[in-house]
């Protein structure tokens, strides 16, 4: 199966609530989809989050990068040779992290056609029912405390909880959250780099004097400031999660060495997709750290890919926070993972199993080769 083209095109579905966190504030899930061809007619579909604050990547600079780099040498290749594609998409240009996640996806979903099996399966077996958390966005208490309310009739049992813009607030909106939801839910913070090292340690142990029972806070400092994480780690008993400050195996290392954190976030728009993330889940294993697999505000295709992943990795993926599809009004995609409140179901059907996508745009001059 040889790759013949690789195409662009946009998926727009606008959120139940608005998705607000200490970095941004959206109203829709905006993908771009990459779509291989291949020569015997058969379509990889991978698909990518823009989260310029977070990744630095933009749709058109996506384009731009696959058209210019890394199209021109996939062009050509065999599915089967799979090392070998994301050999090509991981080294061919530095950075550009969703870019080269949205190619990945494209690619091991034609590698599942291949072999007509489903990805969880060719990763190595797994479950084909998972569970996800739901993300609550950083707002007013009583938006908040709404927010939870409806999310507990939705079937979710564990909460992540957005804050970070405002220390004070924040703690208060975490114990308002606390008395109301603790006793159903398990609770789950992320700052999103909101708070320095100090401030952090204050409002923890305020939290943990309250008797607030946390499962982990996420990313509470600035992606640079590893040292901080560190600071944090040593002083709370609360499980700290590095999200931002983790794109790459290196990092990785570089964070479980120092003692930094205890917990990873891997996401397919930080890793480039899932050859680095199985690496990650592989190093988290040597170091017996716990790893969560996230999704950033995206729709159903790339959330499939992670389901997939989080399936066959079980042994080393112990959270789930693949919630983009649930935040979304309906989900576009036909086919493949089933995404229903907490539910999350793999189907058997070949790669994503992708069969068809509603309101798809395709973009006009996006074509390689033109
Ligand atoms: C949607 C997911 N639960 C989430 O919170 N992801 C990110 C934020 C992504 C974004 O801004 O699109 C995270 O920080 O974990
Ligand atoms: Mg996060």
């Amino acid at each position: 199966m040889k790759i013949k083209a690789v195409r662009f095109a946009k998926l727009k579905v606008p959120l139940v609530t608005p998705f607000k966190t200490a970095l941004r504030e959206v109203s829709f899930i905006e993908d771009l989809v990459v779509l291989i061809d291949t020569e015997c007619g058969q379509i990889g579909y991978g698909s990518a989050a823009s989260t310029p604050v977070i990744t630095g990547d933009t749709h058109q600079g996506m384009i731009a990068i696959i058209q210019q780099f890394i199209a021109p040498k996939l062009v050509g290749q065999e599915i089967e040779n799979i090392n070998q594609l994301t050999h090509i998409i991981q080294s061919t240009v530095v950075g550009n992290s969703s870019a080269k996640a949205a190619l990945e996806l494209a690619v091991y979903d034609l590698w599942g056609k291949l072999y007509q099996a489903p990805l969880y399966k060719l990763l190595g077996g797994g479950k084909s029912e998972l569970k996800t958390d739901i993300t609550i966005s950083v707002d007013n208490i009583d938006k908040m405390l709404r927010d939870c309310q409806r999310a507990v009739e939705q079937g979710f049992d564990v909460l992540k909880i957005k804050i970070g813009n405002n220390l004070n607030q924040d703690i208060e909106r975490v114990k308002a959250i606390h008395a109301g939801f603790a006793a159903k839910t398990q609770l789950r913070l992320d700052v999103n780099q909101g708070w320095n090292a100090k401030q952090t340690v204050f409002a923890l142990q305020q939290l943990e004097k309250a008797g607030v029972v946390l499962e982990l806070v996420e990313q509470p400092v600035k992606s640079s400031d590893i040292q901080g994480l560190k600071y944090i780690t040593e002083r709370v008993n609360t499980p700290i999660m590095a999200d931002e400050s983790a794109f790459s195996p290196k990092q990785v290392i570089q964070l479980l060495e120092l003692g930094a954190v205890d917990i990873i976030n891997i996401k397919l728009m930080k890793t480039g997709g899932l050859s680095r993330a199985i690496e990650i889940a592989n190093i988290t294993a040597q170091y017996q750290a716990e790893c969560m697999i996230g999704c950033m505000l995206e729709g159903s295709i790339a959330v499939a890919g992670a389901a997939h992943l989080a399936s066959a990795k079980a042994q080393q993926i112990s959270k789930i926070d693949l919630d983009g599809p649930a935040l979304g009004q309906y989900d576009p995609v036909q086919g493949g993972v089933e995404f229903s409140g907490p539910q999350i179901c793999l189907s058997d059907a070949p790669g994503l199993g992708i069969e068809s996508i509603t309101g798809l745009e395709l973009i006009t001059n996006g074509v390689w080769p033109a």
